[in-house]
Formats: structure tokens, C-alpha cells, sequence
């Protein structure tokens, strides 16, 4: 379509704490920096407890949400910490969105570093809210990160295909598996087991613990077999990269994966979203329908059977409402490479103690 406009690739980085997802953001991040002409991404951190970030991102949750300040307030640990803060930063990801597709025709890749623990972002209501938000705006990707040399065992390795399975499903977005840490470990040995079915069971039972005392399969080993088999057809939707953030290794062919990403983003996952979105609204009017004309039917009742109360029941334009002087926003969401870090830190979880401004934060229920 000739009135199209550029749009970038999302690159949403999940995985397990300490897998590489911070490094790896900074690889590609430096990589795009050095492409001739470069081609520097927006990054955007959403991780509100990281202390350090070995790169320097344009949107950051730390900026809009102080996590020490949310414990404190809510009573709450480290990890309702985490959840809080980024529920309260997802109530402003409009403001994001805005500031995302300004830059939509300048920027090839926008990348989103997650927070350390996993499940934070991949089963919070939030984390699904910002993944679909920015889905259905801009072709997005995720990039899955592993950590190559812990997953050598089999049972780890099963175990991490699982979780990379349960957020593929959720999601449903074109996905990435990327191997990382491969200067210390080649990921070799996972394509073949994710291609050879049978070198996986050789794996497996060549592993101890698959056999009882009588020389029977165990429970476990069983299990660990039927789930392989599963997970056999998993792998065939989708790419696996093998990536060193530490040296750089694999990162050129990580961005052609992107590119193919992007490519299947635009033929299975736009038409499915259009053909849900349209669900939802045909949904959504036949049931404004159905109410419209019975709340007709009513009121003609209604107006038939008291004619005096019709003849009082008119407009008065006088009683108009001026709803325009609640339009302006607060805007609290900080681009970094716009304002060069104006040193306006907006604590949100301090906004509630200032009777002016009138905001209060719903506490988690
Ligand atoms: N050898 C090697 N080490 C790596 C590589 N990538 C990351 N690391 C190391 O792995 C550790 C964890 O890396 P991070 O980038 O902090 O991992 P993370 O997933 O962001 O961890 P969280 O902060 O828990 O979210 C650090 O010590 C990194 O230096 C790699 O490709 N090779």
C-alpha cells in the first residue's frame, strides 16, 4: 500500500532472570548504533527494581515509578514490589504508545528490556496489556533469551521449551528462541534436540534417574518422553539463534530472524488481530443493538403513558456540561533522548499526598 507508513519492529525481550536479557539489549543496541548509516533503536526499560543498565534507554520505568517508594507504601515485598510498579507505569502506557509512534517513522526497532523475574511480565495482567497494546499498533516480536549453559540437561532444557511454549501460546506473536551465552556453550546441542527427536530421547535416557531400581522407566521419565513429543510440533513454529552478548557473536543472524519475524508478524498475526478485533466490535454493536431497541420499546411505552411528563422532558443547553477542561493530560512519562534528562523526577507514588493535584493510586485489590 502506497500510503503505508514505516513502522519499526517491536522487539519484546523475555527470559529468565540472569539469562542475558540486559547484555543482550545492550548487543543490539551497540550493534544498530554501528550499522552504516546507524540505525539507533528505542529502547525502553520496564524492569523498576534493576540497579544498573548497561545501556541507556529513552523510555524508563524508574523514571515514572520509584519501586522502594511503592514497597513502602503498599506493605508490600520485592515482588509485589515489581508488580505494582509496573501496574502503575502500564495505567500511563498510553502516554508511551504516543511517544513510541512519534518516533515510528525515524526508528527501525524498538526494543522492551522486562523485568528480572519472568512471570512479572508474562502473567501479569499488565504484562499482557502492554504486549497487546503495542502489538496491535506495530509489527512486534518476542525474543526469547536462554541461558545456553545452564540449559544443557535435559530436564532444563524441556523444562525452559515449556515456559517459552506457555508464553507463545499467550501471546501468539512470531517468537524467537535465542541461545545466548553461546562463547561459553554452543547451542548445538539444543538444535539438534529440537530437531532430531530422537537424540532428545537418546539424551534422556542416557540422563540418570530415568530408570527405578528394577530397571523401569520412572514416572518422571515418562512424562519428560510424552512432553517431548509435544513439544516436537511447538518447534516447528518457530526460529532458534544462537547469540554471544558478551562478544557479539550470532547477532547479525538474531536480526534476520527479526526480519523473518516481521514478515510472518504481517501474514498470520495482523489478519488474526483484525479478524478479533472485528469479532469484537460486531460483538459489541449487536449487544448495543439488542439494549438500543429495547430501552426504545420502553420509553415509547414510557412516553405513551404519561404525556405530561413528555411535554416537560426537554433538552436545556444551558445545563451542558463543559467537559473539555479535564482534557489535559499530566504528563509524567519521561522520553530521555527528547528532554536530555531534565532532572524532573516524578515519583507517582508520591502524587496521592498532594491535595491539589487530586490523583490517588488505587491500591492493588
Ligand atoms: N559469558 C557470557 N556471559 C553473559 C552473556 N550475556 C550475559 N552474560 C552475563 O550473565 C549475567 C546476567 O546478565 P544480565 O544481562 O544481567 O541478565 P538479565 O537477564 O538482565 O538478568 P536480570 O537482571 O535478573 O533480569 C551477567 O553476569 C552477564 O555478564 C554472554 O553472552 N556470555
Amino acid at each position: 500500500m502506497a500510503d503505508e507508513k514505516k513502522k519499526p519492529v517491536v522487539i519484546i525481550t523475555i527470559g529468565m532472570a540472569g539469562a542475558g536479557k540486559s547484555t543482550f539489549v545492550q548487543r543490539i543496541n551497540s550493534y544498530l548504533h554501528s550499522q552504516d548509516p546507524p540505525s539507533p533503536p528505542y529502547v525502553l526499560n520496564l524492569d523498576p527494581a534493576v540497579t544498573h543498565v548497561p545501556y541507556e534507554p529513552n523510555i524508563d520505568i524508574r523514571d515514572t515509578v520509584n519501586y522502594h517508594e511503592v514497597m513502602k507504601e503498599y506493605n508490600l515485598g520485592p515482588n509485589g514490589g515489581i508488580l505494582t510498579a509496573l501496574n502503575l507505569f502500564t495505567t500511563k502506557f498510553d502516554q508511551v504508545l504516543e511517544l513510541v509512534e512519534k518516533r515510528a517513522e525515524t526508528v527501525d526497532y524498538v526494543v522492551l528490556d522486562t523485568p528480572g523475574q519472568i512471570e512479572i511480565f508474562t502473567w501479569s495482567a499488565s504484562g499482557a496489556i502492554i504486549t497487546d497494546a503495542i502489538a496491535s499498533s506495530l509489527p512486534t516480536v518476542v525474543a526469547y533469551i536462554i541461558d545456553t549453559p545452564r540449559t544443557t540437561a535435559p530436564a532444563t532444557f524441556m523444562s525452559n521449551m515449556l515456559y517459552a511454549c506457555s508464553i507463545l501460546y499467550k501471546t501468539k506473536l512470531p517468537f524467537i528462541l535465542v541461545f545466548n551465552k553461546t562463547d561459553v556453550q554452543p547451542h548445538n546441542f539444543a538444535l539438534e534436540w529440537m530437531q532430531d527427536f530422537e537424540a532428545f530421547q537418546a539424551a534422556l535416557a542416557a540422563h540418570k534417574g530415568t530408570t527405578d531400581d528394577e530397571g523401569e522407566p520412572t514416572y518422571m521419565h515418562s512424562l519428560m518422553n510424552s512432553m517431548s513429543l509435544v513439544l516436537d510440533e511447538f518447534y516447528r513454529h518457530l526460529t532458534a539463534v544462537g547469540v554471544s552478548s558478551m562478544t557479539g557473536a550470532g547477532i547479525k543472524e538474531f536480526f534476520d530472524a527479526v526480519q523473518a519475524a516481521r514478515a510472518e508478524y504481517e501474514k498470520e498475526y495482523l489478519p488474526e488481530l483484525e479478524r478479533a478485533r472485528k469479532a469484537r466490535e460486531d460483538q459489541l454493536d449487536a449487544v448495543k443493538q439488542d439494549s438500543m431497541s429495547r430501552m426504545m420499546k420502553d420509553l415509547e411505552l414510557d412516553r405513551a403513558r404519561n404525556p405530561e411528563i413528555v411535554a416537560r422532558d426537554r433538552w436545556d443547553p444551558s445545563q451542558e456540561e463543559d467537559d473539555d477542561a479535564d482534557d489535559e493530560l499530566d504528563v509524567n512519562i519521561i522520553d530521555r533522548s527528547e528532554e536530555r534528562w531534565p532532572g524532573q523526577y516524578i515519583d507517582v507514588t508520591q502524587m496521592r499526598r498532594r491535595d491539589d493535584q487530586g490523583v490517588s493510586w488505587p491500591r492493588p485489590g
